[in-house]
């Protein structure tokens, strides 16, 4: 897929192009549902399949105050895109300048001038332009008189609504604490587990000595489910030389050894030595909520404790491996 950081960079003689916009964080299934008929529609019509997309995500201009952790690091987000098969991303940056745009002015620049665009697809609901004063109806019209068709997709629907990022991020944070099974949900309707991606973190030494030794993951800016104990896999290194293990991992604040001190921290199972650099890239991959976080009496208690987390997490691999479908 290739991928455009600003209009400039697209090629001057505009290719027909079949085009979606939107923020697509997490590129979940009501996003892949509008990217496979902008494919098809592409392919039938000898055009590029496109998606224009934003970075940073609007809100971080618009309400920087309210602004969500992404539920993937733009990078992450493209690898995505190109996983569906897109012909090209146009990443366009987004400012002060671009934020003023009205409807009109983005579809006669983006759409029309620097993509030649000959249909657009989006959900019914999408809004776009200076105080998202366009919806479909603008791209209708605008279309009739900038040679493109506007196709609005009814809401792809799962787990009783509609699919968004918005809801996704909901169910990972303020549902999840208070109902374990959001987190399924979440899988449902991204079309795989949820996952983050980082690098190693300097632990304290504590787990090693009082509890169970652990890998930390660094500082995270983007989406993290909400705190609590989990079982997980954690993919060490990239491409083929990646390894994948199982574990157990602590979201949180750690309340049994002091003063509050947030850190992702994961217990692997069948661990073999591997050698961590503080860029070895990190997938820590949410598989089923176990419990909340406590505060225990004693390192001992929470060893515990642990130990019984372990035991339920090698149960949920034994029935997965059970269940999974053979060769
Ligand atoms: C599976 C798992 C569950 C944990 N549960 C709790 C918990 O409920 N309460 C708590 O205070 N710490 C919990 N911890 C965190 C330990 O306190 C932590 O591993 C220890 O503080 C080590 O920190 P360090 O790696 O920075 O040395 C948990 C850790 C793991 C791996
Ligand atoms: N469930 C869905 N069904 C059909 N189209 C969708 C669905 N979700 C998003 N889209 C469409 O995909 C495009 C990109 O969506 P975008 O990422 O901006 O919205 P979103 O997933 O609803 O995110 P948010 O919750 O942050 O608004 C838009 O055209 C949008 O209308």
């Amino acid at each position: 897929m290739k991928i455009y950081r600003s209009l400039s960079e697209l090629p001057q003689d505009a290719a027909r192009s079949v085009v979606t916009i939107g923020n697509f964080d997490g590129v979940h299934c009501g996003h892949r549902a509008v990217i496979a008929s902008v494919q098809e529609r592409a392919h039938a019509l000898n055009a590029q399949s496109i998606a224009v997309t934003f970075d940073p995500h609007p809100a971080v201009l618009l309400r920087p105050d309210k602004a969500p952790k992404l539920l993937t690091p733009t990078p992450v987000n493209l690898e995505l895109l190109a996983a569906t098969g897109l012909d090209a991303t146009l990443v366009l940056p987004f400012n002060e300048e671009l934020r003023h745009w009205t409807a009109e002015h983005f579809a006669r620049t983006v759409l029309s001038e620097a993509l030649g665009a000959v249909e657009v697809h989006e959900g019914e609901e999408f809004r776009f332009g200076y105080d998202r004063q366009g919806g479909m109806a603008t791209l209708m019209d605008m279309g009739r008189t900038l040679g493109f068709e506007a196709h609005p997709h009814q809401p792809v629907m799962a787990r009783g609504g509609a699919i968004s990022s918005s809801r996704i991020r909901a169910l990972l944070t303020e549902n999840l604490a208070t109902r374990p099974q959001a987190l399924a949900e979440a899988r449902a309707l991204l079309g795989r587990p949820f996952s983050v991606h980082s690098t190693p973190a300097h632990g304290r030494g504590f787990g090693t000595k009082y509890a169970v030794p652990t890998i930390n993951i660094a500082s995270y800016s983007g989406l993290l489910p909400a705190n609590g104990v989990y079982v997980t896999t954690l993919r060490i290194g990239a491409g083929a030389e990646a390894k994948l293990f199982r574990g157990v991992t602590n979201a949180g604040n750690r309340p049994t050894f002091g003063e509050d001190s947030f850190a992702v921290e994961t217990h692997l199972f069948g661990f073999e030595p591997v050698t961590l650099f503080e860029d070895t890239p990190l997938e820590l991959t949410f598989l089923l909520r176990l419990r909340s976080e406590q505060k225990f009496d004693s390192p001992d208690a929470l060893k515990t404790q642990i130990f019984r987390d372990v035991k339920r997490a090698q149960r949920y691999f034994a029935l997965s491996d059970l269940l999974a479908p053979r060769p």
